[in-house]
């Protein structure tokens, strides 16, 4: 472990200074394109603006034979596109044990670098893979003379990962956040599932049988599966000022499902997901975006407690300074996404709450 003097030090010679803090970006929808599919290439420019962030994938759903294309052509298309102000560039690389990792970061950095915002590295076991990651990054960037630093995205999707969640977290300045890799971590956790991401109708609980009659009608209702994961996350990334994100939902033709899904993440804490079609886009932003209702009940309770201490009651319910913690995260988010939505800008404002008096 670095000491506590050391931390926001350049780890090369010519590196920008790391940040202090996590620049609080949108990132509702993390949207995946493979850069050697032409199709998917031609709807980038198209998905500008629209998208918080759009990520040119170079890992799993790349075909090894299309490795070389997709970093090729990520580089093209960061080139020849302006991603304005409100959509960012990420990359997801390939994993650190592949023949691809490597030559990822350096032709990235290097040919990119000042265009790129995150780097997204999968199966992540420990802090020992960001403190790699973090001291090459440093090292490419001074090759390259950027000015600010390049920020670290860690895919959750191993036990081991899961296990050392907070260090892997606190290992570096550039941690920016974390997604879930629900369908890694299934398979490592030899978890007996086939899908990506989602509930699973056998992963239930049921009612007590009336009357000893086991054999009677009991109610039964799924549970979530990526509760505990999640959970953990959320307070692995709040404890580090970094940001959690649920990862992919595979059925894609599923939208009820997968706006449940994302739902539940947003209600724990997450701050964004990932989409892997475009059908998932508006799910993700309308599903990460507090609705108006929320707003403006978030804004009574923020002008219902003046200077934030004490009680009141409000609608029959007491609101007190910890209620009103949560309103202000409410509040926040809203004001931020206002910032780079205007149709969300416009839907706030529309719940301002009136002056007293
Ligand atoms: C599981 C663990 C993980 O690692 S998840 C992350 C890795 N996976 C991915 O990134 C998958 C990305 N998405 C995809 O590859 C495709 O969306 C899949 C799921 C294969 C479906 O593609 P396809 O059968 O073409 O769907 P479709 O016919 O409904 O497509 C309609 C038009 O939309 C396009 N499209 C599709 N996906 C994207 C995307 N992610 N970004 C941009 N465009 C996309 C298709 O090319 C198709 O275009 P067109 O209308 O034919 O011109
Ligand atoms: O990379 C994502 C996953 O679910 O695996
Ligand atoms: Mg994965």
């Amino acid at each position: 472990m670095r000491s506590a003097k050391d931390f926001f030090r350049p780890l090369a010679v010519g590196a920008p200074t790391p940040l202090t803090q996590v620049p609080a970006r949108p990132s509702r929808v993390i949207h995946f394109f493979d850069p050697s599919n032409p199709k998917m290439a031609a709807k980038v420019p198209g998905l500008v603006g629209t998208v918080d962030v759009l990520l040119g994938n170079l890992e799993d759903a790349v075909k090894a034979d299309r490795k070389e294309a997709a970093r090729a052509g990520l580089v093209e298309i960061a080139r020849a596109t302006d991603f304005g102000q409100s959509t960012q560039l990420w990359t997801r690389i390939n994993a650190l044990d592949s023949p691809w990792a490597l030559d990822d970061l350096t032709t990235l950095v290097t040919e990119i670098g000042d265009t790129l915002d995150v780097v997204m590295v999968p199966k992540v076991q420990g802090a020992e893979d960001i403190h790699y990651v973090d001291r090459l990054l440093a090292q490419l960037e001074a090759k390259a003379g950027l000015t600010r630093p390049i920020l670290v995205h860690a895919i959750l999707e191993t036990a081991r990962g899961m296990v050392n969640v907070e260090e892997i977290c606190g290992a570096s300045p550039r941690m920016q956040g974390l997604s879930l890799g629900p369908a890694d971590l299934a398979a490592d956790r030899r978890m007996k599932t086939t899908r990506v991401g989602g509930g699973h109708p056998g992963y239930l609980v049921r009612t007590d049988p009336v009357d000893g009659d086991v054999q009677g009608e009991r109610a039964t209702a799924q549970q979530d599966l990526w509760h505990y994961t999640i959970a953990r996350m959320v307070d692995a990334c709040a404890m580090h000022g970094i940001y959690p994100y649920y990862g992919p939902f595979g059925d894609i033709q599923d939208v009820v499902a997968c706006e449940d899904q994302f739902r539940n993440a947003f209600l724990l804490g997450c701050v964004g997901t990932w989409s892997l079609h475009p059908v998932q886009i508006e799910i993700a932003k309308r599903v990460f975006s507090p609705s108006a209702q929320d707003v403006a009940h978030a804004r009574r309770v923020v002008a219902a407690m003046g200077d934030g201490t004490g009680a009141v009651m409000l609608d029959g319910r007491m609101e007190d300074d910890a209620s009103l913690k949560q309103c202000l995260v409410i509040v926040e988010l809203a004001e931020r996404l206002s910032q780079t939505d205007p149709a969300l800008a416009e839907l706030y404002a529309a719940t301002t709450v009136p002056e007293e008096g």
